[in-house]
């Protein structure tokens, strides 16, 4: 984690209609930092990944990318400055094998961020990458194989992949684990962590074993107000959090 704001939201509001939902949010995340965003269901989390990633207008308040305004941008500016939502599985070729997804996303940033490097950046240099990312993602035996036919949890990885490959510096993660066994939830949090080491992860997640397993810190959402944003150790400890929970396992 360095000292840097990659990510910040300043007194952000969200009306639907008379509805506030999120109500005066203000979130300071670091540069290379694990930050998960917790609360319990309708408290707005959802809400909030739409207002970053441009999918939603805030009805007030500013979102800042690394000190440059992004807030009302539509998703695909928002995108090209270096921010990528992880939806999913839904942004992967489905035809293409393991291989072919990510030598895609790595050309694509290479076309689009790094112009300079176009004709330089060899085909062998992206075939390197790849099969590298390929070891960290764990799927160095399934290069060949057409992302329909991987399992969920491996497509989940291949797409975690790819969103890293695409040259993303910020990444919003929406329960990456939903819907896997223990097992492979353990695996997804492991290549997570090996993955993202030179990105800025914010992250939506239920599973708190996954949320303690994976965080620098944690904001924690309540009906539209972060209540608190703080390690996981002082979010353990924190009577509002635990009262917010209650009934439910922070321990
Ligand atoms: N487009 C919309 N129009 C009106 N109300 C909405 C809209 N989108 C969300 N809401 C309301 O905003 C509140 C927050 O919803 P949101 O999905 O952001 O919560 P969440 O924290 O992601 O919940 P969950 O954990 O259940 O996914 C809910 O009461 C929801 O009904």
């Amino acid at each position: 984690m360095t000292g840097r704001t990659a990510l910040k939201l300043k007194d952000v509001q969200k009306n639907f209609g008379r509805a506030e939902i999120i109500r005066g949010v203000d979130l300071d995340i670091r540069e290379n930092e694990r930050h998960v965003v917790i609360g319990p269901n309708g408290a707005g989390k959802s809400t909030l990944f739409n207002l970053i990633s441009g999918r939603l207008r805030v009805t007030s308040g500013a979102i800042e990318l690394f000190g440059e305004t992004v807030s009302n941008l539509p998703p695909h500016r928002v995108n090209r400055k270096g921010l990528s939502r992880s939806f999913q599985v839904t942004n992967l070729f489905q035809n293409m094998t393991v291989m072919q997804n990510l030598r895609c996303s790595l050309l694509w940033a290479a076309g689009h961020k790094y112009a300079f490097w176009k004709n330089v950046l060899s085909q062998r240099a992206v075939t390197e990458r790849a099969e590298e990312l390929m070891v960290q993602l764990n799927l160095q035996h399934r290069a060949d194989v057409p992302a329909s036919l991987l399992t969920y949890a491996e497509q989940r990885a291949l797409e975690i992949g790819a969103t890293v490959a695409s040259g993303a510096k910020v990444i919003l993660l929406d329960e990456p684990t939903a819907g896997m066994s223990r097992h492979e939830a353990d695996a997804v949090v492991n290549l997570i962590r090996k993955i993202t080491t030179d990105c800025t992860l914010v992250l939506v997640e239920h599973d708190l074993g996954v949320v303690f397993e994976l965080a620098d810190r944690i904001s924690v959402l309540v009906y539209g107000e972060v209540i608190a944003t703080d390690t996981p150790e002082a979010i353990r400890a924190n009577a509002a959090v635990q009262e917010a929970y209650l009934g439910t396992e922070v321990h």
